[in-house]
């Protein structure tokens, strides 16, 4: 059975035209893919495809106005209402795009600490000082309010706090936005070192090469569509091993690719 199914996730937003006129924006349609444990998959996608929208929804952190549909399912249970608070932090947790999620009132220790107690754990101050090294994060990190950290600095205290009770499922998004190359790298590892200890690893990125080099399976999604799935070492060659267009076109468009073309 997978960690997580996805099946026909579909979800637009209701806003008012003038006073009374409600209208809905599609940006969500057919949506579906499963997770399975061991596996890290990527969804790839241009700015606003939907990849976040995803996310959220799984999570249920969408605004008011969104209404969703569609099926999905943590270890075969509905993921609904009732049965949501029992995974989020303990069996799935999400890394956020933003680091606005950060509460600007408390330090980080104490965040770190909140989210091991939501996920049913207590932890030492030594336990929290580990888990910021994990990061390359200085101990002296656990003292500082996040409006006294760098972007990059921020996204590696979301990734402890995310990963402080060692969920079945992560989901992160865009994870190594703002990072130079040696902390991506050492985030991505995280990740993929998550998903062989036996976990499920959802990477959220633009990037088709960050992709292939960590994840196992890669969804693609455009303008609110899944457009493609393929195998990470499918991505190889002439791309020829590719089944969807989408996916031979964005392998060509890698300037490798490109330059090994114009040279055929
Ligand atoms: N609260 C909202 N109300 C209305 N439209 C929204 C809302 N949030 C997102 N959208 C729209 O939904 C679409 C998908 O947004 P989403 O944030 O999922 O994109 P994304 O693929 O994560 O993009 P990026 O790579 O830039 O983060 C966009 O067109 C966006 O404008
Ligand atoms: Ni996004």
């Amino acid at each position: 059975m997978s960690l997580l199914q996805i099946e026909n996730l579909c979800l637009s937003f209701r806003h008012y035209r003038g006073l009374v006129h409600e209208a809905q924006t599609s940006v969500l349609r057919g949506i579906g893919f499963d997770v399975d444990r061991g596996e890290v998959l990527a969804v790839i996608g241009g700015s606003g495809a939907g990849k976040s929208l995803v996310a959220q929804a799984l999570f249920g952190v969408l605004p008011g106005n969104a209404l969703v549909s569609g099926i999905m399912r943590f270890e075969g249970v509905l993921i609904d209402k009732t049965t949501r608070p029992r995974l989020l932090g303990r069996r799935m947790a999400l890394l956020p795009q933003s680091s606005s999620h950060l509460d600007p009132m408390a330090n980080c220790s104490s965040q770190l600490r909140w989210a091991a107690r939501r996920g049913g754990r207590t932890i030492r101050k030594a336990d929290a000082q580990a888990a910021f090294l994990r990061f390359g994060l200085p101990a002296s990190v656990g003292k500082a309010f996040p409006h006294e950290l760098s972007g990059g600095m921020a996204r590696r205290v979301m990734m402890a706090i995310a990963t402080i009770t060692e969920p079945d499922l992560l989901v992160a998004d865009e994870p190594t936005a703002g990072l130079d190359a040696g902390n991506a790298e050492t985030i991505l590892s995280q990740l993929r070192a998550a998903a062989d200890a036996g976990g499920g690893v959802i990477l959220i990125t633009h990037s088709l090469p960050e992709a292939l080099k960590f994840a196992d399976r890669v969804v693609m999604i455009e303008n609110g569509q899944l457009v493609g799935t393929e195998a990470a070492a499918d991505f190889t060659g002439s791309g020829a091993s590719l089944r969807s267009h989408y996916g031979q076109a964005l392998w060509q468009a890698l300037p490798q690719n490109a330059f090994g073309a114009a040279n055929a």
